[in-house]
């Protein structure tokens, strides 16, 4: 996963090109010319001619616990550009008032990626609105998009004015094939690991294994014009600059980029009995303002092993009180072996009845309950938000998602069959787990 606050792709591309190495080979330079100060982050005139600038991620007065902001040493600072103009907004939408919203189970198939000899997509062209809630403009809220592209996106850079980006599936500029993923994009407040409370100080997703990247930076002109692209108040706009700006020579603070591999996701879950609820698969979560609640939780199903006895081990029938998107990035979901697939989606909006399919329940309710690997060879995730999400009218025009097949497969229950033919007797309702 990578993540990358303010300027998402271009900082972050921009911090990992400028390696930590560096970054200290910096402050040693500043310390020596600076014989007076230890360290100085905006000296008079910088080392080698470069341009400090800091880029914040928090508000200046936020509590030192969450207050975020690095320093950037760079070959020319980002304020050289011609002015920003509009351009097509593609597939990018955060109107949410465009269509009605829509209580029903929600799942699209795998988003279709155009082939490169049809049409070149890069990264940004490629970007598709399937559901959100919240005003950008106050910072309230979230998007969920996809990405489907086939071109690498050639002296253009991104940045995102208007939020964090989580991006499900590693992603580089640079694209070698056709690529799609997952990108949760919220208005306020940043991606961080949950607590961890009764389960100790180790568990989940560790923060030793979240990794930012080192690499170089590139001092190069280019006449031909770089565009830099600013999604800004949810619309695309382009500015010209002859240079690139993946130009960070150094850098150090504690705003960062950052990737995770979820393979190093440390699995929490029941050795006795019943089904946890999926918060403990909690990778990172964004805080709301409402103490346990989240503007969007980032929970993934990783491999493990099951072991409950006397249980329904797949997740329960439920109606929750949060939205639920969720994506597969590779292999079956647990709940659902056929209509979800790898590079699909569904939606799950808030009181909206769902769980597993038929034929899982009927496996499931029969299965003998030995120890027995679960998720093996797959990775799905959920983005969990409090938002009351609804789709755009874009994601129609792409691919529009399918309402009434999914539903069906709830409708040919057979379990919903037995409980409405039957008579239900003494004995079945004792057998029922009521205390
Ligand atoms: O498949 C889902 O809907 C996600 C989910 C999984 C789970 O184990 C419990 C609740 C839940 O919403
Ligand atoms: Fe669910």
């Amino acid at each position: 996963m990578l993540r990358n606050p303010v300027l998402s792709i271009e900082d972050a591309i921009n911090m990992c090109k400028a390696s930590e190495l560096a970054s200290s080979e910096y402050a040693e330079f500043v310390a020596k010319e600076n014989s007076a100060k230890s360290v100085n982050n905006n000296p008079q005139v910088a080392p080698y001619g470069l341009y400090a600038e800091q880029l914040s991620g928090s508000a200046f007065t936020c509590p030192r616990y969450s207050n975020k902001r690095s320093w950037l040493y760079r070959i020319l600072p980002s304020v050289i550009h011609k002015p920003f103009a509009p351009i097509p907004q593609g597939n990018l939408s955060y109107s949410w008032d465009e269509i009605g919203p829509d209580p029903n189970q929600l799942r699209w198939l795998p988003f279709k990626i155009s082939k490169t000899s049809e049409k070149k997509v890069d990264f940004v062209t490629g970007l598709h609105t399937l559901c959100g809630a919240g005003d950008i403009r106050s910072r309230c809220g979230l998007a969920i998009h996809i990405y489907a592209c086939n071109t690498s996106m050639e002296n253009k850079s991104f940045y995102n004015s208007d939020g964090d980006l989580l991006l499900g599936m590693q992603f580089t500029l640079q694209v070698f094939e056709e690529s799609r993923g997952y990108v949760l994009e919220v208005f306020a407040g940043h991606f961080e690991l949950p607590d961890l409370g009764p389960i100790g100080a180790n568990g989940l997703a560790n923060p030793r294994d979240f990794k930012v990247p080192v690499a170089c930076y590139e001092d190069r002109q280019v006449p031909s014009g770089f565009t830099v692209i600013s999604k800004f108040q949810g619309k695309l706009f382009a500015a010209q600059q002859n240079f690139s700006p993946f130009n960070v020579v150094a850098w150090h603070g504690n705003y960062t980029p950052y990737k995770y591999n979820l393979q190093d996701f440390m699995v929490i879950n029941t050795v006795s009995f019943d089904h946890a609820d999926p918060s403990i698969f909690t990778v990172l979560t964004v805080k709301s303002t409402r103490p346990g609640v989240a503007v969007a939780d980032f929970v993934i199903f990783p491999p493990r092993w099951g072991v409950a006895d006397h249980t329904f081990r797949p997740p329960y029938y439920h109606r929750n009180c949060m939205s639920e998107f969720m994506g597969l990035i590779k292999g079956h979901y647990e709940a659902k072996e056929e209509g979800f697939l790898p590079g699909g989606g569904s939606l799950h909006s808030i009181m909206t009845p769902h769980g597993p399919d038929a034929e899982c329940f009927e496996k499931a309710s029969k299965a003998k309950l030995e120890p027995e690997r679960v998720a093996d060879g797959t990775m799905a995730f959920m983005f969990e938000s409090s938002f009351n999400m609804i789709i755009p009218v874009t994601i129609g025009s792409y691919q529009r998602p399918l309402e009434r097949s999914y539903n069906n497969i709830f409708i040919l229950f057979s379990i919903y069959t037995r409980w409405t033919d039957q008579h239900v007797t003494t004995e079945m309702q004792s057998s029922l787990p009521l205390k």
